[in-house]
């Protein structure tokens, strides 16, 4: 179990010179999962201070016994360290190292304790009696029979991802793809990485082509080999959809490849691009649309189909009409608003008439602009003609708040269709639609392509469909833009709900979403000891340093001072992730201020972040297994060290991870504008500043801004502020909804 690896060579002019030293890694104190570069300290025999190291490691480990040959450095602010060239891994050499190692988390099923219990029991012996006699084990005290397969199973693991890793580091790839690659592949890990690497890109979470491509050059396929050319083309029109884009122009194509595929030794030509997209084309591949003014579209099948079969469903829809008698509808609405004392607006009677009769209906407008009210009255008409409702949104808190508002159980569309993580896809559709002869969509500005389609399937035709959202908010994460798509078309009938209800305009909150929403400067008020608005503004000075301070102030003195609590009541977005007012670093500075380390507190470090109990998590992915998507959030309530576990209470239960899986999670003192959509907080901070220009749009802003029930603090400058409020130029996404809708 010895393997060496190879480190990047320092950049220095001078030489420096080479030694060699040994030690045990007594802690990390930073590791990039993704570069692979390391901070970490070392206890080496002989020496009582810890030795700081640096360099670039894969999967290192706390407990490892490592050879490493570098040179000695002095680091103007972090003092003398060993910069490592390379290294090599050997077995623990003393008892502290293999408790150490066996501890460290490396096997599921032995913790810290456990490890002690057999390290005091086999001494120096250890390893050697789990590669070879494992089932001495139970020897030792407390460990059953069940445990020791286990535990057996995990070193075997362990000692096949090991060989693996060795390959796949060779070739570039960083421990963490390693793992990945080997949990997917298992034994044939190495076969298929071989045979074709651009499979990984593919199939694994996390790897891309690039990452498949620097695998593939250093197995040495060729630059300009067809098979790069297609991995190309695919991995390009899959990169458009995650910046929400439904299909690709071909010219536009075209120059993405040549960029993507151009290396210091290949250039790509033009014509060979568009001859193997032909031929992709031709074994439907990809699909190929003419517009109408003669650009070839470019399709991934799959987006293809469901665009066009969306709107085939929804124009299906459209086509059977429902005729109530229209005479009672207003009867009961006069009865129901007189009984009430209420008097909906002239829009709001509209809304609830068309719910009457139209099959598909879009109710739309700004916060305060009476949209759940209308919706709470269509649910009592439905309800009074006899129909069975069902209600949902995209995300659970924005199910949670539809449940508050309405007084009927919201469930999340992924709920309402019955995901089966077997099967990864939805038990409710065309051939087993949702019993409900009414169903109402809030939030419907989050529904991508996909979720649109896989709901308008579990519509049974004789159902009616309520679709409730505001298409000034930021768009769907995933592809497509399907609520202003169908709000485009010109078929799908809407109500646009303008007035502001007088409950509302005495929010600054609203007021300011309007104003931004007309491209106007907010009114909000600068920031006071006796603040007189729920909108305000702080200066935070012009640079982003001063905006962590204010917000670091903002946390610890000012929101406690008004009556929120910090840990429960506030969120801080931010417009992106890096950056000094970005999650990342926002993140880190909040952990250390509202749940610093603690001795009570255990921690768990994984890919560069801290999980420490008592943390706000996000769920970063879709993960079907345990019902948590993305978006979700959380806190860790416990990290159990033996199970090698984290727990995360979610509102609706407790999920478990293994520490394997904690890159599905991310901290959530901070999250981004775009991963707050659908929820609310009654606190919001909100950093906006130059630097995060190219992403400050008039909809990032007003999407941030309306996340807030009680109060909004805006930090930055001014003129970031006016640059958001002017930008409209949010990139258009590609998408044919629209035309489809519109040409049936
Ligand atoms: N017809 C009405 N008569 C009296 N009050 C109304 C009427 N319609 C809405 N309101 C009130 O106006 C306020 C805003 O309405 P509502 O919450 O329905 O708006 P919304 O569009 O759903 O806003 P948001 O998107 O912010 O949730 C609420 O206090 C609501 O009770």
């Amino acid at each position: 179990m010895s393997s060496a690896y190879q480190v990047n060579q320092p950049s220095n002019n001078a030489t420096p010179k080479q030694e060699s030293i040994t030690g045990v890694v007594e802690r990390l104190t930073y590791h990039s999962e993704e570069s692979g570069y390391t901070v970490a300290r070392l206890q080496r025999s002989r020496v009582s201070e810890l030795t700081t190291i640096t360099g670039s490691f894969a999967g290192i480990q706390p407990g490892q016994t490592l050879q490493l040959n570098g040179f000695w450095r002095e680091h103007p602010q972090y003092g003398l360290q060993f910069q490592v060239t390379n290294y090599k891994e050997t077995k623990p050499a003393t008892i502290t190292g293999i408790e150490k190692y066996l501890g460290s988390g490396l096997i599921k099923g032995v913790g810290p304790v456990t490890a002690k219990r057999i390290v005091a029991h086999f001494g120096i012996e250890t390893l050697d009696i789990i590669e070879n006699q494992i089932d001495r084990l139970h020897e030792v005290n407390g460990i059953a029979r069940k445990r020791i397969t286990m535990i057996k199973k995990a070193w075997e693991t362990q000692k096949a991802i090991k060989e693996v890793m060795v390959f796949l580091q060779s070739h570039g790839v960083s421990t963490i793809y390693a793992v990945k690659i080997y949990k997917n592949y298992g034994d044939k890990s190495i076969g298929i990485v071989t045979t074709n690497p651009y499979q990984l890109a593919t199939d694994i979470y996390g790897i891309g082509f690039l990452t498949a491509d620097k695998i593939a050059r250093n197995l040495g396929v060729p630059t300009d080999s067809e098979f790069r050319y297609r991995a190309g083309i695919t991995h390009i029109i899959n990169d458009a959809s995650e910046d929400g884009h439904c299909y690709l122009p071909q010219p536009e194509l075209i120059e993405e490849v040549s960029k993507c595929l151009k290396t210091d030794d290949h250039q790509p030509m033009e014509e060979g691009i568009a001859t193997i997209i032909k031929n992709m084309s031709l074994a439907d591949e990809l699909i190929r649309e003419s517009s109408p003014d003669k650009t070839l579209l470019c399709y991934n099948p799959a987006f293809f189909n469901t665009e066009n079969n969306l709107a085939l469903l929804i124009a299906q829809r459209l086509r059977s009409p429902i005729n109530p008698d229209m005479e009672r509808v207003r009867t009961w609405l006069t009865r129901f608003t007189e009984s009430r004392k209420v008097e909906l607006s002239p829009q709001q009677q509209q809304a609830v008439e068309m719910a009457a009769y139209s099959r598909v209906l879009i109710v739309t407008g700004g916060p305060g602009t009476g949209k759940t009210f209308s919706v709470r009255t269509i649910v009592g008409l439905w309800k009074a003609m006899g129909k069975s409702i069902a209600l949902a949104a995209p995300t659970g808190r924005a199910a949670q708040r539809l449940t508050e508002m309405t007084g009927l159980e919201a469930k999340t569309v992924h709920r309402l269709l019955e995901f089966d993580p077997k099967s990864m896809g939805f038990k409710r559709d065309m051939k087993n639609p949702l019993p409900q002869k009414a169903i109402i969509i809030d939030e419907a500005s989050m529904l991508d392509l996909f979720l649109a389609y896989s709901l308008i399937k579990a519509i049974s035709e004789d159902s009616q469909i309520l679709v409730v959202g505001d298409d000034d908010q930021l768009p769907s994460v995933g592809p497509g833009k399907v609520l202003a798509d169908l709000m485009n078309s010109g078929k799908v009938p809407v109500v646009r709900l303008t007035q502001i209800f007088r409950q509302a305009q005495t929010s600054a909150i609203i007021r300011s979403a309007h104003q931004i929403n007309l491209g106007q400067y907010p009114n909000i008020e600068p920031i006071s000891e006796t603040p007189q608005s729920d909108c305000l503004w702080h200066g935070g000075g012009q640079q982003p340093e001063h905006g962590v301070q204010a917000i670091s102030e903002l946390i610890t003195d000012f929101i406690p001072k008004l009556g929120f609590n910090p840990v429960a009541d506030v969120q801080v977005l931010s417009p992106m992730t890096r950056g000094l007012v970005g999650t990342r670093n926002l993140n880190n500075v909040l952990q250390q201020l509202i749940n610093p380390p603690n001795p009570q507190k255990l921690e768990v470090t994984r890919g560069g972040t801290v999980f420490r109990v008592g943390d706000r998590v996000i769920q970063l992915t879709n993960d079907y297994n345990r019902e948590v998507f993305n978006g979700d959030v959380g806190f860790i309530t416990k990290i159990d060290t033996e199970e090698q576990e984290v727990i995360v209470q979610y509102q609706e239960r407790d999920v478990t991870y293994d520490y394997a899986d904690l890159n599905e999670l991310g901290l959530a003192w901070s999250v981004t504008i775009h991963k707050s959509q659908g929820s609310e907080y009654p606190v919001v901070i909100m950093p906006i500043y130059t630097q995060h220009y190219m992403l400050l749009s008039r909809n990032l802003i007003y999407t941030g801004l309306t996340r807030a029930k009680k109060l909004a603090i805006i930090v930055g400058s001014k003129k970031a502020i006016a640059m958001a409020v002017r930008s409209v130029n949010q990139k258009e996404r590609y998408t044919q909804l629209r035309e489809r809708l519109a040409q049936i």
